[in-house]
């Protein structure tokens, strides 16, 4: 059985992710300070140390005692717009505690490392779909600090021999039968469409409607997160290190996401098309080709209406989302 450390197993996609090694068997510890993250998404078969990644000696001790064959780390800040504000928060959780768990990780001996990189790491594309070696140029400092730790990973793999996989995800969407998204507060497109459709929110503000794209609403590739969590599994086999975008290779604009969400829930989603929101690109796409030929990666939730599904069985599920 292998032993997983998770940071940020209590957040969206850490716990999905845990409770997919835990299905697989994997003993999985979770490691998370429930900032933005929630108790109530550990998974109760997960082991759970409450704690923050900026108590170097902590997370020392941790990886020193927990004999552990992989490190995943999910914890971090990922609001574009506070990172604009307010760069040093991101600097100090995202590289600086980053490297805290990096140390701990290579002197606990582990041999596995899986990060959760970014599409924000590419700032605006140079080419449509996204390859692995394009320009990295973030437009952020969450993209910058998340660029900075897979250069912190490269050397250490390099000096220490601590494999890693950056995985550098595009929109992660959608739920599991268990865990979904609750965001306070909610930034992302559809969680808030499902909540303004629930009646939770008057309207959604489409932030722009004059890109040049084909309805002049934001492209993007939304990523169903059991599909990453099969990655974050399948990165523990690569034979070395590496980075891999991730997505479905769809891309879909703000318009087509509330037409799918009309069509699974069969209401309809009051809107208002609002300025563009300062950052956002008008297109990211992901080519997955490198991690479905190397690690032989399919994603399962190809369209939007199953993805968008998911999420809203969720939320009727848990109409207040987490309770804590
Ligand atoms: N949601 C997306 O669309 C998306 C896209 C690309 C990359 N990512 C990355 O994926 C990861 C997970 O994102 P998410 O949406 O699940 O975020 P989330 O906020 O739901 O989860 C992050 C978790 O990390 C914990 N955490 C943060 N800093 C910590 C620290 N210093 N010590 C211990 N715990 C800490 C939080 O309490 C939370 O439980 C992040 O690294 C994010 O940057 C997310
Ligand atoms: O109320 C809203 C919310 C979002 N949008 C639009 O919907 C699209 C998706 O926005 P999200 O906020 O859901 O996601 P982002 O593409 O901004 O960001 C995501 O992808 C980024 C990579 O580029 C980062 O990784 C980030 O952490 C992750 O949340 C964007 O065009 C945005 O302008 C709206 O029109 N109204």
């Amino acid at each position: 059985m292998k032993k997983v450390l998770v940071t940020g197993g209590a957040g969206y996609i850490g716990s999905a992710c845990s409770e997919y090694l835990l299905d697989r068997g994997y003993e999985v510890t979770i490691f998370d300070a429930l900032i933005t993250g929630h108790r109530e998404a550990v998974d109760p078969r997960a082991k759970f140390i409450l704690g923050n990644l900026a108590d170097r000696e902590l997370i020392k001790k941790v990886c020193r005692e927990g004999e552990f064959d992989a490190v995943m780390h999910f914890a971090a800040f990922s609001l574009v717009g506070e990172s604009m504000q307010n760069p040093s928060k991101y600097f100090r959780n995202n590289l600086a505690s980053g490297i805290n768990l990096a140390d701990a990780a290579v002197e606990g001996g582990v041999k596995n490392f899986v990060f959760s990189s970014t599409a924000a790491t590419f700032g605006q594309p140079e080419s449509i779909p996204i390859r692995e070696n394009d320009r990295q140029i973030p437009i952020n400092p969450y993209g910058e600090s998340k660029l900075c730790f897979e250069k912190v990973l490269k050397w250490y793999s390099e000096i220490h021999g601590m494999k890693y996989a950056a995985l550098r995800y595009f929109n992660a969407a959608g739920a599991s039968e268990k865990y979904g998204e609750d965001h306070r507060p909610e930034s992302h497109l559809i969680p808030i469409i499902l909540q303004t459709i629930r009646g939770k929110r008057e309207k959604l503000m489409v932030y722009g409607d004059d890109y040049e794209t084909a309805d002049g609403t934001c492209i993007r590739d939304y990523i169903h997160i059991l599909d990453l969590a099969q990655a974050h599994e399948l990165a523990l086999s690569a034979p070395e290190s590496g980075h891999y975008n991730l997505g479905t290779g769809n891309g879909l604009s703000v318009k087509e996401i509330i037409d799918a969400a009309e069509k699974v829930t069969g209401k309809k989603v009051n809107f208002e098309i609002a300025p563009r929101r300062p950052g956002d690109p008008a297109k990211l796409i992901a080519c997955s080709d490198r991690i479905k030929s190397m690690l032989k990666w399919q994603p399962k939730y190809e369209s939007a209406e199953q993805i968008i599904e998911s999420a809203w069985k969720w939320q009727l599920k848990h109409p207040n989302g987490y309770s804590n």
